[in-house]
């Protein structure tokens, strides 16, 4: 099929995008010379896509509602049945929906991609069939993934299983929440801020975020390829490292796995903590809005800890404060120039693109207004640095992101691992649909105050359920060197047999 040629005066419209000025002559001229190019473009039209094969079948599947759907927690049930064999035969999972599951709709908690349904398996969903998972289908996820609360999906907020008009916390809110109400064994979550930690704290799940580029982003709508991570949400410590040893990996369409290795998770569990030296960081309990009754839940899980034989002593990691600072420009410019002006894949890498996702979410622009404002503030952030500063203060923070990674990792020349309480505060009444807009945005970010660093620095980070105030979960997040996701479940493995969290 031959591609539409632009006429003369769309090429001086064009032109005139980039600040160029051509004559009538010119534009004519320069459409001649761009025949052989446009040429090529008719070669690629013509051509099928390069992409994976869909390996197992699927049902149709439907759109739970009512009774079948009480927190809103589904958004589509398909099953798919993996291999007959495989560490994973008997376990059913449930996917974030910003992770592509072929012929089963998608709308990554928005309304405007409503409609797109996926043509290929993401890698990670491959990998979990052909380790026999059984998938149950997807689940509601935040607007774009671009809240830590659970108020912002499309079409309905997503409330808590252990009180309902709560939030489950975002942006992996139906994950979480399916997990923690026993509907499934396993769900994979995303996180660029804290999105599989918090809704795992605020649900009592288990929810690790690895080291960035272990696991391969391939087929997940990203939101900035620097702070992209998937990982998995359980409700216990094996089937959390049984899960990431089948997603590790790199698998050569990831730009994000620059280091790559996958590794076993499930050979530590059974170590104790005995001699494991363990940093409780200064900086993650001077929150502003700390809850005192949960600090002092995650300060005796701690305690556990050295009951059990942990090493504890307290350390300060300034470079905590830096990073989180720094998701600002990464998160806010990176998602602007990817997710938005670049319709969800951006540019300059090689690997696998979603070419109908892209040609879907384009179409943001022709309903913008109907975007959260979750996202919008985040986007008016990022073009702010985008159009008046150049970009600068994104390349700046890419830079000191690594001062700050360094500062984490002197840490870890004294510890094993770190710990702080992952999120501040338990997990609050949802907002009423009419709130303003000020309640609305505060309720998606007053709670990332100690996850996003970790996105910023890409070490891996798990929350840990240890106790319950008022009846809410609490939440503990041991954080590990970069891939050192073993040691983080040694730990948990430890915590988790000692007692009954529920009970802390
Ligand atoms: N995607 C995320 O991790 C996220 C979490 C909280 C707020 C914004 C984004």
């Amino acid at each position: 099929m031959p591609i539409e040629r632009p006429n003369v005066s769309q090429l001086q419209q064009l032109a005139g995008e980039l600040h160029l000025q051509i004559s009538e002559s010119e534009a004519a001229e320069y459409l001649a010379l761009m025949q052989p190019n446009l040429d090529a473009y008719d070669l690629i039209d013509g051509l099928s896509d390069e992409v994976p094969t869909v390996k197992y079948p699927r049902e149709k599947g439907y759109r739970p509602e009512g009774e079948e759907n009480p927190l809103n927690a589904w958004y589509y049930k398909s099953e798919v049945q993996g291999a007959q064999q495989g560490v994973l035969v008997g376990k059913t999972v449930v996917l974030k929906d910003n992770i592509s599951l072929a012929e089963v709709p998608m709308m990554n908690g928005a309304s405007s991609l409503e409609g797109h349904v996926p043509a290929f398996d993401a890698t990670v969903v491959t990998r979990l069939l052909d380790a026999g998972a059984t998938i149950l289908g997807k689940a509601t996820c935040e607007h774009f993934c671009l809240s830590g609360g659970s108020h912002t999906s499309d079409p309905a907020p997503v409330h808590n299983p252990w009180r309902k008009g709560h939030s489950a916390g975002g942006s992996s809110s139906g994950s979480a929440a399916l997990v923690a109400a026993g509907e499934v064994d396993m769900a994979i979550g995303c996180d660029q801020g804290g999105s599989i930690r918090i809704p795992s704290a605020f649900c009592g799940t288990y929810g690790m975020k690895p080291t960035h580029g272990l696991v391969p982003y391939t087929g997940i709508m990203p939101i900035e390829a620097t702070i992209d991570h998937a990982g998995p949400i359980t409700a216990n410590v094996k089937d959390n490292a049984l899960m990431l040893e089948v997603m590790a990996g790199a698998d050569g369409l990831d730009p994000r796995q620059y280091i790559s290795r996958g590794g076993s998770y499930t050979a530590e569990l059974d170590k104790g903590v005995r001699g494991l030296k363990i940093g409780v960081v200064t900086e993650g309990f001077q929150l502003p809005n700390l809850q005192p009754q949960l600090a002092e839940k995650v300060r005796n899980a701690v305690a556990r800890l050295e009951s059990l034989g942990a090493l504890v002593g307290e350390v300060s990691v300034p470079g905590h404060q830096l990073a989180a600072a720094l998701w600002s420009p990464i998160g806010c410019e990176g998602l602007t120039m990817q997710m938005m002006h670049g319709n969800g894949m951006g540019f300059n890498w090689e690997g696998l693109y979603d070419v109908p996702l892209l040609d879907k979410h384009a179409g943001w622009r022709d309903s913008a207004d109907t975007l959260s404002p979750s996202l919008k503030i985040c986007m008016l952030i990022g073009q702010f640095g985008l159009k008046h500063y150049n970009g600068r203060y994104y390349a700046k923070a890419q830079n000191l992101a690594r001062r700050a990674r360094a500062d984490y990792d002197r840490a870890f020349d004294d510890f094993d691992l770190l710990v702080m309480p992952t999120v501040p505060v338990t997990a609050p009444p949802l907002p009423q649909p009419n709130c303003s807009l000020t309640e609305y945005i505060s309720k998606a970010f007053e709670m990332i105050g100690n996850t996003a660093a970790l996105d910023v620095t890409g070490h891996p980070a798990m929350s840990v359920p240890c106790g319950l105030v008022d009846g809410l979960p609490v939440g503990m997040m041991l954080i590990g060197r970069h891939h050192a996701e073993s040691t983080i479940y040694q730990a948990a493995a430890a915590f988790e047999a000692s007692g009954n969290w529920q009970e802390m």
